[in-house]
């Protein structure tokens, strides 16, 4: 309860400097730490409902068992409605998550499955989260290849087909050594040197192409790596910011797979999910571009440590660089450039690396006391 009371002094200093972060939300749901472990599921931002039921669009997440979708899921049901938001994945989902909304299996790679799901479900929105990532993809180039790239010809064409607004993410690891990388600019050179990296430029040409050629209403940001509390990373190469916060609390060592001075954009979660939802209901005219950057902070695994060490300065960090994930940092972009996104459709961030260290820490602290006394 220390390093609770500890966090949340340290919540409340933070919350200060930034009122809409989610520490803020935090504190109110620690008053009733006792009453629900359904709490910490409903941290993060929100609006209310704000319109009738036929003018809300009826959502289908794909890939959504992964390290985004449920909190995407959850997002956009408190604004859209439960019932409004299909969450699907090829895996079966843990019991709190087929109890929460509509759960259905959907394999992007059988196009009859899609086009049967749209149809029964009358969906207008698609979010395509089904990936696979870059270093995971670097071991298995034929599966990255054909859930990447085939999976995503498939949601294209039924999103054409049914006139869906569409949205794919795209990454910093769409950038190679040869882009400019600090700050890396909405358009420049493009040459990954990863199969994950080759299918996400892939994708962002394929849906502007749509866009233009078909009217597909394709939108896609470009995410840094995402830091999250309560779901972990699918095998990618910033993988290592979201462990070191799990291995804190729990055995205060950790293993760094990226050398200490490898220094790569990152967000927290919240703000990803909020503006994903943002994006995805910016009317039409106002996007210039149909592909765009967001950024909020870069850091190394070095000043990670230290901003960790200032809450639990007993951690021990030790370093066994793994020589894939770190060429591909080596090749990716320190920091993005966003300005397009912040003047087209208001994109701002909330998070700085203070918040992220003390959300993440009181978030994970939290959970594993709920976890025990239940
Ligand atoms: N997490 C990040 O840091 C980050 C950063 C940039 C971009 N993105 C992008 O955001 C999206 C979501 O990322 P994530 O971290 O949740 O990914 P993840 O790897 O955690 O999850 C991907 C999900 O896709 C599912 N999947 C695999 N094959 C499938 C298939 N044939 N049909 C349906 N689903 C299938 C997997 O079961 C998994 O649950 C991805 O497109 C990813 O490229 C993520
Ligand atoms: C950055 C992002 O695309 C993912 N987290 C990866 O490292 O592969």
């Amino acid at each position: 309860m220390m390093l609770v009371m500890q966090l949340l002094r340290g919540a409340v200093k933070h919350a200060g400097s930034s009122p809409q972060c989610s520490v803020e939300r935090l504190i109110s749901a620690v008053r009733g730490i006792s009453s629900s472990s359904q709490r910490l599921s409903d941290l993060g931002g929100t609006h209310p409902p704000s319109s009738t039921d036929s003018d809300r669009p009826k959502v289908l997440i794909t890939g959504g068992l992964g390290q985004l979708g449920v909190g995407l899921a959850k997002l956009l049901r408190r604004r859209f409605g439960k019932n409004n938001v299909i969450l699907s994945d090829i895996r079966k989902p843990p019991n709190h998550v087929y109890h929460n909304g509509p759960f259905i299996f959907s394999d992007i790679l059988d196009y009859k499955n899609l086009r049967e799901i749209v149809v029964n479900n009358n969906i207008s929105w698609l979010v395509h989260y089904s990936a696979v990532l870059s270093a995971v993809g670097e071991n298995n180039v034929a599966l990255a290849k054909e859930v990447n790239i085939t999976g995503l010809h498939n949601i294209l064409d039924i999103a054409t087909e049914h006139g869906l607004r569409v949205f794919v993410p795209s990454t910093i690891g769409a950038f190679g050594p040869s882009s400019p990388r600090d700050p890396t600019p909405e358009l420049c050179v493009q040459r990954p040197r990863t199969i994950y990296g080759v299918s996400k430029v892939h994708a962002e040409l394929m849906g502007e192409y749509y866009n233009h050629r078909y009217g597909l209403d394709f939108r896609c940001l470009r995410y840094p790596g995402i830091i999250s509390a309560d779901s972990q990373p699918g095998g990618g190469t910033t993988d290592y910011a979201v462990q070191i916060f799990h291995a804190a609390v729990k055995t205060g060592c950790f293993e760094c797979n990226l050398r200490s001075d490898t220094q790569l954009p990152m967000m927290y979660i919240d703000d990803c999910l909020r503006a994903t939802l943002e994006f995805m209901e910016a009317p039409a005219d106002t996007l210039v571009s149909r592909t765009y950057n967001i950024n909020s902070m870069s850091f190394t695994p070095q000043e990670l440590i230290q901003e960790i060490q200032k809450v639990l300065p007993d951690l021990k960090v030790t370093y066994n660089v793994d020589p894939v994930r770190q060429a591909i940092a080596d090749g990716w972009p320190m920091a993005l450039e966003d300005s397009a996104a912040r003047r087209d459709w208001g994109w701002k961030h909330e998070c700085d690396l203070s918040e992220l260290v003390h959300s993440m820490l009181t978030r994970i602290t939290l959970g594993n006391q709920l976890a025990q006394a239940y």
